[in-house]
């Protein structure tokens, strides 16, 4: 599950993540929520998600923006456990009405 993935097989899995880009080492996207609490609640929903599959996300809350950066640290790269992590995060934003900024 968390060997390296080839730029082809992130290519085709990114088709199924709008919103979400590579940049080097990172997978990269910010959502952008009705207000701040709800923001919040959409950080707390990821990090229990985060914590579930044990594989974090460097977050950067600024107001109603959340931007998330995955990468796996234990390999220098991208991961299935990032792109994992994309959906879970991806989905938990579709649940509190977070829209992607992609
Ligand atoms: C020891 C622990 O399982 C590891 O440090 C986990 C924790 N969370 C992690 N999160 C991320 N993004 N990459 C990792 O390599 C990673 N490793």
């Amino acid at each position: 599950m968390s060997r390296l993935l080839t730029d082809e097989e992130l290519d085709r899995q990114l088709q199924d993540l709008p919103g979400w880009a590579v940049d080097g080492t990172q997978l990269l996207a910010g959502f952008e929520a009705p207000d701040f609490p709800t923001a919040i609640r959409l950080v707390d929903e990821v990090a229990a998600e985060a914590e579930d599959m044990n594989h974090h996300p460097d977050i950067d809350i600024r107001w109603r923006t959340v931007h998330f950066a995955l990468s796996t640290h234990d390999k220098g790269g991208l991961t299935q456990l990032d792109i994992e992590l994309a959906h879970r995060i991806s989905t938990a934003a579709g649940r509190f009405g977070v829209r992607s900024r992609g």
